[in-house]
């Protein structure tokens, strides 16, 4: 029986992310890669997360039993309509894992109609703000939900099929409809995002008038604001193809912002402490403490401004194989001192470069 073939199109860190658990899971399954540029491929090659690599969609499309679309929102309903022009395989099973569902299962049941083609949306909800092949991982999306979306071209054994292909993500599957879909994550993913850019923004323009401002951001600043570092081409995207529901949000939001700004102008010190009990107290019953969403680990490292500094700690972590993904030097200060960021895949191993660091310095880290 020949292998079964599958193509990821978009090489990214969901893409990658992908092909890691589907090799894992199913070494016996001919797995291959469509991105346009050439880096990531050469990687999946050298990393062996694929079998095959190739900048001809078309090519790989043809000889696919399973295509999972990682890019864009718009680009992969782009894709879609590309892939109604070729002769796939009978069949054929197609999923996505764009952050809205609603247009791209709109548009297959449309691109599709009275074709033997399968659609099911999916929407891996774990990521980062981070991008690119090099930052994916096999874990990435486990304990985090997997949303699957039905479509007019599926059945439930299709589910079945693409929840077997998915299962060594370690991802809790759920089938939610396309309108529900983009009415919660509006809430808890996209709005959000809105908010993170709109207080860095915020604060950019008060420092036109104090300049100091920015040095003052402490750790709250910074835990609300990590994902305004995100894609400004993906945010963008979601942001179009999710529009009423977004609005929506932000329209509760206002009404929210402005009840407690009265409280406020009004000195009402009882009903604002009730207010902030009662989100404490909500927060801590949410199921984010479970861990689900943090997938990369920071450290902050307040560093002397010298050169050779990053390969001074570094040299601390040497004999321990430790999995960092990322090294950036932030010279938010306006003293001395530098922040090194650090960013690992596990929290052990944040854990671990935390203890070296402070026994061979006495640098001040902070997660
Ligand atoms: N980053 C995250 O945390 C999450 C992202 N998603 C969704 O996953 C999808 C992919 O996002 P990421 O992997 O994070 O992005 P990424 O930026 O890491 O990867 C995007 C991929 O799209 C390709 N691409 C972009 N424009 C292209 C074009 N014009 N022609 C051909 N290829 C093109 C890039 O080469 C790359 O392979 C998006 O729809 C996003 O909404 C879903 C869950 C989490
Ligand atoms: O960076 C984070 O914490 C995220 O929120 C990641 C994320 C981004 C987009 C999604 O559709 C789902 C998850």
């Amino acid at each position: 029986m020949p292998k079964k073939n599958i193509l990821i199109a978009g090489l990214g860190l969901i893409g990658g992310s992908l092909a890691r658990a589907i090799k894992s899971g199913h070494p016996d399954y001919h797995v291959s890669a469509y991105n346009r540029s050439q880096a990531p491929r050469d990687f999946a090659i050298q990393e062996r997360l694929v079998d095959e690599v190739s900048d001809n969609f078309a090519d790989l499309a043809v000889k696919a039993d399973v295509i999972i679309l990682n890019f864009p929102v718009q680009l992969s309903i782009k894709f879609l309509d590309f892939l109604s022009e070729l002769s796939l395989k009978k069949n054929v099973l197609i999923s996505d894992s764009g952050s809205t569902k609603f247009e791209i299962v709109t548009a297959a049941e449309e691109i599709f109609k009275g074709k033997a083609v399968r659609f099911i949306g999916g929407h891996p909800m774990a990521g980062s703000h981070k991008t690119g092949v090099i930052a994916s991982s096999e874990l990435l999306f486990e304990n985090a939900y997997y949303i699957l979306t039905p479509s007019r071209l599926s059945k439930a054994a299709d589910f079945d099929e693409l929840k077997n292909l998915l299962a060594r993500t370690r991802a809790k599957f759920v089938e939610l409809s396309a309108e529900e879909h983009d009415a919660m994550t509006a809430v808890t993913s996209h709005f959000p995002h809105v908010v993170a850019a709109s207080l860095v923004d915020n604060t950019h323009d008060f420092a036109a008038i104090m300049p100091f401002t920015e040095n003052l951001a402490a750790g709250g600043f910074r835990d609300m604001t990590r994902i305004a570092e995100s894609s400004p081409d993906m945010w963008s995207e979601i942001l179009m193809s999710n529009s009423e529901h977004i609005v929506h949000q932000i329209d509760r939001f206002n009404e929210k912002l402005n009840a407690v700004k009265r409280l406020i102008s009004q000195k009402q010190s009882a009903e604002i402490w009730a207010f902030f009990d009662k989100a404490r107290q909500l927060r801590s019953q949410m199921p984010i403490h479970k861990g689900a969403m943090e997938n990369f680990y920071d450290l902050f490292i307040s560093v002397p401004d010298k050169s050779g500094v990053i390969y001074e700690v570094l040299g601390y972590f040497a004999g321990h194989d430790l999995s960092i993904i990322n090294i950036k030097i932030n010279e938010t200060r306006v003293e001395l001192n530098g922040v090194l960021q650090l960013t690992f895949k596990t929290e052990n191993d944040q854990a671990t470069a935390e203890r070296l660091i402070q026994e061979h310095s006495n640098y001040d880290v902070y997660k």
